[in-house]
Formats: C-alpha cells, sequence, structure tokens
C-alpha cells in the first residue's frame, strides 16, 4: 500500500497573506485526516515563508496518522526535530534562498556528514529518509548512510510527463528496485499531482509514500470554486 501524505505548506502560504489564521493549518491537518490522508507533511525552511517552526510544535500532538518534518538540516532544523520527534524526517538539501526544493542529495560526497544526522535522528526513534535523484549511485548511496527510506525527488517525471514522455518514469522505476534491493523503504514527491500520479504508482514498485502539496492544494481550489461561489450567491439572494 502506497500511503498519501499531505503537504500542508501552501495552506500556510495562504495564511501568512494576511497575517492571521486564516486558513488555520492546525484544523486542516486534523480535518486532511478526517478525509483519509495518511499522513501530514511540513517542509519549514529558515525564513518561516509558510509553515513556521511553531507549526510543527503545535502540530504533533494533534497528528494522528504520520508527521513528516522535511528540510535541510541545519542546527536550527535539527533541533526543532528532535523537539517534536515526528514520526519521520526527510534530508533535503535545499538551499536557504531556494523557492522549493530543487535537488536530491549528493550521498557519496555528503555520506559521512549524512550518516552522522541520520544516527542522530534514529538514536531518538525517528524514521529518516533522505532526498535522493532516480540515480542508481545515489541511491545505493544512500544505503551506505543507514537511512531508513529514500524520497525520489519527482519533479524531473513530472515536467516529461506533462510533455507526454512517459519512459520519464523508467529511471524512477529502477532507483526504487535499487533501493528495495539495498533493504531501503521508498517514497517519493516533488510535483506530483492528479494527471501523473496513477502512472507513477502503476510503474514503480515498492512505494510506501508520496508526499504532496502545491499541487494537492491548487486541484482541491478548482475543484471547490463552483461550490463556494454558489454558497455565496445563495447568501446574496
Ligand atoms: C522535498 C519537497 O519536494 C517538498 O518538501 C517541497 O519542497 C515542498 O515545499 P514547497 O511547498 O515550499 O515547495
Ligand atoms: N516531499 C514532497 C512534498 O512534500 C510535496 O511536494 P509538492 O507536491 O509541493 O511539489
Amino acid at each position: 500500500m502506497t500511503k498519501l501524505s499531505v503537504n500542508i505548506n501552501k495552506i500556510a502560504t495562504l495564511r501568512n497573506a494576511r497575517g492571521g489564521n486564516v486558513p488555520d493549518v492546525i484544523q486542516a491537518a486534523k480535518d486532511l485526516e478526517r478525509f483519509g490522508a495518511q499522513g501530514i507533511t511540513i517542509h519549514p525552511r529558515p525564513d518561516e515563508r509558510h509553515i513556521r517552526y511553531q507549526d510543527a510544535r503545535d502540530l504533533k500532538p494533534v497528528v494522528k496518522t504520520e508527521l513528516n518534518i522535511e528540510g535541510n538540516p541545519i542546527d536550527k532544523f535539527t533541533n526543532l526535530v528532535l523537539e517534536v520527534i515526528p514520526a519521520q524526517v526527510t534530508l533535503v538539501p535545499d538551499g536557504p534562498d531556494a523557492i522549493t526544493s530543487n535537488a536530491g542529495w549528493d550521498t557519496v560526497k555528503h555520506r559521512d556528514y549524512l550518516k552522522d544526522v541520520i544516527a542522530t535522528f534514529k538514536a531518538k526513534g525517528i524514521r529518516t529518509s533522505i532526498f535522493v535523484d532516480p540515480d542508481p549511485e545515489m541511491v545505493a548511496g544512500a544505503a551506505e548512510t543507514g537511512t531508513d527510506r529514500v524520497e525520489l525527488y519527482t519533479e524531473s517525471y513530472a515536467v516529461a510527463y506533462a510533455k507526454g514522455d512517459k519512459d520519464a518514469v523508467l529511471p524512477f522505476a529502477e532507483a526504487a528496485r535499487i533501493a528495495h534491493e539495498h533493504g531501503l523503504g521508498v517514497n517519493a514527491g516533488h510535483d506530483l499531482s492528479l494527471d501523473n500520479l496513477a502512472y507513477f504508482k502503476q510503474h514503480v514498485p515498492h512505494l510506501l509514500e508520496v508526499s504532496i502539496g502545491h499541487a494537492l492544494i491548487s486541484e482541491a481550489l478548482y475543484l471547490g470554486l463552483e461550490k463556494v461561489v454558489n454558497m455565496y450567491l445563495e447568501r446574496l439572494k
């Protein structure tokens, strides 16, 4: 079974636009679980432009499925994760000024660093995952760090699929097989959507979890607009 973990960063982006608490990120997490989400993902960044560090603290007692915290393990992030103790931490090598995650780890170059970070989190009982491109060397390198899982960085698949290049899924299928052979669990995420998810799931084996935010929240807006406009019109009668 592949679990759906909903990334709620974009709900926080909307909240932060007005400085108040609408939409309520914590209530949204509770409701997403009620609607069937099997996990809640957040990716706090140092500038806290969407999810804030305090959101992570507030979500911990509320999330009843699995809380997954993603980010670059700078000291501030590592301390937060060790305080909150989520079910899973996903290490992503994004720079402080990155608009969004834009690369997987070089698990060969950063093997010793990742080993230390992974050991720190695992000592606290937190499941670990490393964000990697679908590159056999990077997946094999991840296995050397002691991580429990890898998260395959799916942007290249999403971009190619939108242009009709379905073969773009093949490196992901191979990377998942290699990860499984090395005893690693397989997660995936970034730009997965209603359009491209089913094909990915059909062709990539051993997929334990997908984390989806940007497209899911955008689709929810579009799919909800008609209903809400009509509710407003009702009130104006
Ligand atoms: C690792 C990854 O791909 C996601 O965590 C993504 O970066 C979400 O963050 P944004 O919502 O800021 O793009
Ligand atoms: N790990 C990927 C994630 O949490 C969501 O990425 P996206 O769907 O917002 O691109």
